[in-house]
Parts: C-alpha cells; structure tokens; sequence
C-alpha cells in the first residue's frame, strides 16, 4: 500500500506529524505512535530517526531495503504485554535521545551512531515474555541452545540477523566488509549487555568511568579506547531499556501495568506446571507499587545517577522525573498501608 513520511502508512497523517516532533523529546507518548502509526510504532519510529540522522545515506541504504527489514523485524516482535514492537520501538526512541546529550556531542561516529540505534530496535526481538531463569529451569529450547548463557538476549540477536539474511532485507549489503564486522560486534556488545544478570558489573564499569571521567574544556567526554566507546554503548541502551519510571507517571504506569501482567502469565505457566512461583510473578501475592519503590531505589535509580554524573548536567530532568515518580509510589505504598489499618 501506499507509505507517507515516515515509512507507514497512517489515516492521520496531520497527528502523525505533530507526535513525531517530539522524537527527540524524553516521554514522547509512543502508546500513542503505535495508534498513529496503526501499530507500526517501531518502523515508523526507527525509520524517522535513521532518516533524521542521514544514515540512509551515510550507508548507502535503500529506503525501501530499510522499510521491508523494519517491518519484518516489527512483526518478529510477540504480542506479550511488555516486551513487544512498543517497547522496542521505545528504547529505540530513548536511545535516540540520550545519543543527544551535549556531554557526548560529536563523541560518537556513524558507525556507532548506527549500531547503537539498530541495537535499540532488535534489543528484544521474538521475546517470549518469560525470564531467562524460567527458560533455564524448564530446560527449554533456547536454553540448551544458548547452554544456559544469556539465553534471551543471544537468541534477540540471531532472529534480528538472520532476517538480514534476505537480499530486499539486508541493509548491510553496501557497507564494506571490515566496517560491517565491527558494527556486528558492537551490536552483539551492546544487546548482551541489556541481560539483567550483567546490571552489576556494568553498573560498576560506569561509575569507574565517571571517576576516571576526562572531559574536554567544553564539558564533552573524550573516549580514547573502544572498550570506554563500548562501555558507555552498553550503558546507554542498559539506561534506555530501564528508562520506563524516569517519563511521565501515565506512560510510566502503563509500563508497569504490562511489565506485571507479563510477570503474572508466567506466575500462572509456573504454577499450571507445579513450578514454584517466580519472585513478583505470583498475581495473588504481588504488591505492585511497593515492588516499584524497591525497583527504583535499588536498581532504576543507582544506575540513572550514575549516567547523570557521567553527563553532567544533561539527564537531570530525567533524574528529577524519577524522584518525583518514586515519591508517587511511594505515596501509594503508604495509602495502602493506611487502608489496610481501616
Ligand atoms: O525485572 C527487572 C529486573 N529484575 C531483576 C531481579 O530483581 C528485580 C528486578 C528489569 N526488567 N527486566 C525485564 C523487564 C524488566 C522490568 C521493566 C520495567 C519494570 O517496571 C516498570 F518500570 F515498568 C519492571 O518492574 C519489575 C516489577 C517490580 C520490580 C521489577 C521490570
């Protein structure tokens, strides 16, 4: 059928083009995208952003090549509530954005500009909406595929090349051979690093970094190695991928309405196959907003101000929308606890 502006096609172009000035907003409303967009929010998203950043050029990529490999990749993404074409299409917005912070202007080049942004959008491509622990303790086909090791987020990255593997789809195909290589290792690189399991150690990696931070003159950070570039790669998309409690509380909560509900259906697998219930999965036990305050404090927010101080001062509305949202929660815990004592 016939495509406008932004690789879709839409029966409200006029909205369309209003939304998609924010596209280098933080809390651009992406629930509304994929409405606009008759839910091809992660084509028309990706598209945009490669359009606004010249890459189609800059790798000689055809637009339709582009469009045909986006929409593929878009309808690899499963209807589960949380990790689906949405939220996809919201880390690749996200990212976006952070790629934007004047602390790393004209700190990264296109071939870093592009795997960053291609991570985003295959970061979580063919999710089943269950847990690598899950998908470990069922012995599933993935896990013995993977041994055990990053099992989801291994299997994110084959699904997302192999569909480049068809000629209308590969939009790598006139990028020289070297160059192609490394953008496939920092891609592997970074989606790697989106598994929860390697938060830690990735999170102690930028706060070395930030100790250790060299900052030109003008307040831009030098990065002289490809393991500091790759280091703040990682972090960058681990920050885009649990950026869901720094936007605004109505898109936060729809977050974690989906997040839950996705934790809940595998509490209900769990339980159906006489498998102890997963931690936050159990819908008769759960308490959501408290799950969020510890969320927030002992994950979200260590991490947040971390990439805060590393781009300094460049992400502090996003540090002051997390508080206020944590101080929300926590207001909710609190009534709750009020209620409870009537
Ligand atoms: O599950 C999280 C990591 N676990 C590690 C073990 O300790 C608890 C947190 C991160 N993760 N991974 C995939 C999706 C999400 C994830 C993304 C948005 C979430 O909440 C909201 F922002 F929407 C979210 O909330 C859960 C339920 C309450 C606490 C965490 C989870």
């Amino acid at each position: 059928g016939e495509y406008y502006t932004y690789g879709v096609k839409t029966s409200k172009p006029k909205e369309l083009d209003d939304l998609m000035e924010d596209l280098d907003v933080w809390g651009l409303d992406i629930f509304l995208m994929d409405e606009l967009t008759e839910h091809r929010p992660l084509t028309a998203v990706a598209f945009t952003i490669f359009k606004q950043r010249d890459l189609m050029n800059t790798f000689s990529i055809c637009p339709s090549t582009l469009i045909n490999y986006l929409i593929e990749l878009e309808d690899h993404y499963q209807s589960v509530p949380y990790h689906c074409k949405i939220h996809a299409a919201d880390v690749t917005q996200s990212m976006h954005v952070l790629l934007n912070h004047k602390a790393l202007e004209s700190v990264f080049d296109d071939d870093e500009i592009f795997a960053a942004i291609f991570s985003a959008a295959i970061h979580d491509v063919d999710h089943p909406g269950l847990t690598n622990q899950y998908l470990i303790s069922t012995a599933s086909e993935l896990a013995i595929m993977y041994n055990d090791d990053s099992v989801l987020e291994n299997h994110h990255l084959a699904v997302a090349f192999k569909l480049l593997q068809h000629e209308k789809r590969d939009i790598f195909c006139n990028i020289p051979k070297k160059k192609r290589q490394l953008i496939r290792t920092m891609v592997i690189d970074m989606v790697r690093a989106t598994d929860m399991s390697k938060h830690m150690s990735l999170l102690a990696e930028l706060k070395t970094m930030v100790e250790t931070k060299k900052v030109a003159g003008s307040g831009i950070i030098e990065l002289d190695s490809y393991q500091d570039r790759i280091r703040v790669l990682k972090n960058m998309l681990h920050c885009a991928d649990l950026s869901n409690p720094t936007k605004p509380l109505d898109i936060y909560r729809k977050w974690t309405d989906r997040v839950m509900n996705e934790f809940f259906l595998q509490g209900d697998k769990e339980s159906s196959q006489g498998l102890e219930i997963s931690a936050m999965c159990d819908r008769h036990k759960a308490c959501i907003e408290k799950t969020q305050v510890g969320f927030i404090d002992f994950i979200v927010h260590p991490l947040w101000e971390s990439w805060a101080d590393l781009v300094h001062p460049d992400a502090q509305d996003i540090l002051e929308s997390l508080q206020r949202n944590r101080d929300w929660y926590s207001e909710q815990v609190e009534n709750l606890q009020a209620l409870d004592k009537t």
